[in-house]
């Protein structure tokens, strides 16, 4: 990409927001956030704040906001920020409208539902010819929009591609680690959400911070042998997509994740997402659905996915995986 690549975030979400927040503090840099609603656009270029989703954060001056898909004619990186289960349909909607040697960038955490598919294969199937690179790892939108230091991973089948797309969207306070491995990268922010709703069960049920820490561990094993079944690369899973994000989505309250387990296990039941995204909420069943189809082993997901769709109390789950023949660590 020569001279100074244009950027637009697709979805005026919290985290889109706050990426095109990062990306656009930059001096020269040339950014627009593209809201499906024209409201939305409207409020944030009269405000030059997103208040809806990160209420109090002043974005930086230079930031276009806008309701119109022509801003996508002409830009070289197009980051696709909406909810896992939303990024098929919006790369039916605006895809006629992205240039073809557009690079496009998932930074969606999650699995397709329907199909059980990556999120990259998605895009290359809706998107041939495109580049299609993954964002991904520890940062809460908050942090990331009021410039706390903050880690992420971009990864892309070309690793040059990749090292391209951390230095052009990486910034003072956002630090993007380039990667290869987009199965890993985008499966370790897939699973984690799994996992932090384990840990936020354990919280609400009392079960204490000795099971939350044999959660993570256990659950990060797990990651490892989907991630490995999937093609992915064994060391990712320790990296900052992997153990780095499920430590952060498994411990702080910030995360919509966690704080949906602990409801879990304070009622014993699901009541629902409560208007919030909770993306490990599609995530288990998938996830379970797709481990068992290639035999891995993962009965923290199976149990998260049973407790989700109501087959399974907490108590129970706990009495099954704490019964589970010893094998070697
Ligand atoms: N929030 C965070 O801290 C982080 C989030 N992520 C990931 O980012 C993704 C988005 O999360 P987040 O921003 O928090 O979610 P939000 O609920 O804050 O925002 C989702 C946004 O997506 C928009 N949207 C939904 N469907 C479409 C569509 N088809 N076309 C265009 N826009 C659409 C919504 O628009 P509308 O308002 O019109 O409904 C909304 O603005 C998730 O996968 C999440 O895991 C990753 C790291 C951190
Ligand atoms: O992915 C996140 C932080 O890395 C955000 O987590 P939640 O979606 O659980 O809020």
């Amino acid at each position: 990409m020569d001279g100074n690549p244009k950027i637009v975030v697709v979805g005026a979400g919290a985290f889109g927001t706050a990426l095109a927040a990062v990306a656009a503090a930059k001096e020269k840099a040339d950014v627009t956030l593209l809201s499906r609603r024209e409201e939305v656009a409207a409020e944030c270029r009269r405000t030059g704040r997103n208040e809806a989703v990160l209420p109090g954060i002043e974005l930086p001056a230079g930031l276009a906001f806008s309701a119109d898909t022509a801003v996508l004619m002409d830009a070289d990186i197009v980051l696709f920020a909406m909810p896992s289960q939303e990024q098929r349909a919006a790369a039916q909607s605006y895809g006629a409208s992205i240039r073809t040697d557009a690079t496009i960038v998932t930074c969606a955490k999650g699995m397709e539902q329907s199909t059980g598919r990556l999120l990259t294969d998605v895009l290359d199937e809706e998107l041939p010819g495109h580049t299609i690179g993954v964002l991904s790892g520890p940062g809460f939108a908050a942090d990331i929009a009021k410039g706390l230091p903050t880690a992420m991973v971009v990864a892309a089948a070309d690793g040059d591609v990749a090292a391209e797309l951390a230095g052009i969207l990486s910034g003072p306070t956002f630090r993007l680690y380039p990667s290869a491995d987009r199965i890993g990268v985008q499966l370790g922010g897939a699973l984690k959400n799994v996992l932090a709703i384990a840990c936020g069960i354990v919280e609400g049920a009392g079960l204490g911070d000795s099971a939350r820490a044999a959660l993570i561990s256990r659950g990060l094993a797990e990651m490892s042998r989907f991630i490995a079944a999937k093609g992915g690369e064994g060391d990712t899973v320790r990296g900052l997509s992997g153990l780095g994000d499920l430590v952060l989505t498994a411990t702080s309250h910030q995360s919509r994740n966690l704080r949906f387990g602990i409801a879990l296990g304070r009622n014993g039941r699901s009541d629902g997402q409560g208007g919030e995204l909770v993306e490990g909420a599609f995530a288990a069943s998938v996830a379970a659905r797709v481990a068992k189809d290639l035999g891995v082993d993962m009965p923290i997901t199976e149990a998260v996915a049973a407790i989700i769709e109501g087959k399974l109390d907490v108590r129970t789950a706990l009495e099954q995986l704490m019964s589970r023949p010893i094998t070697q660590e």
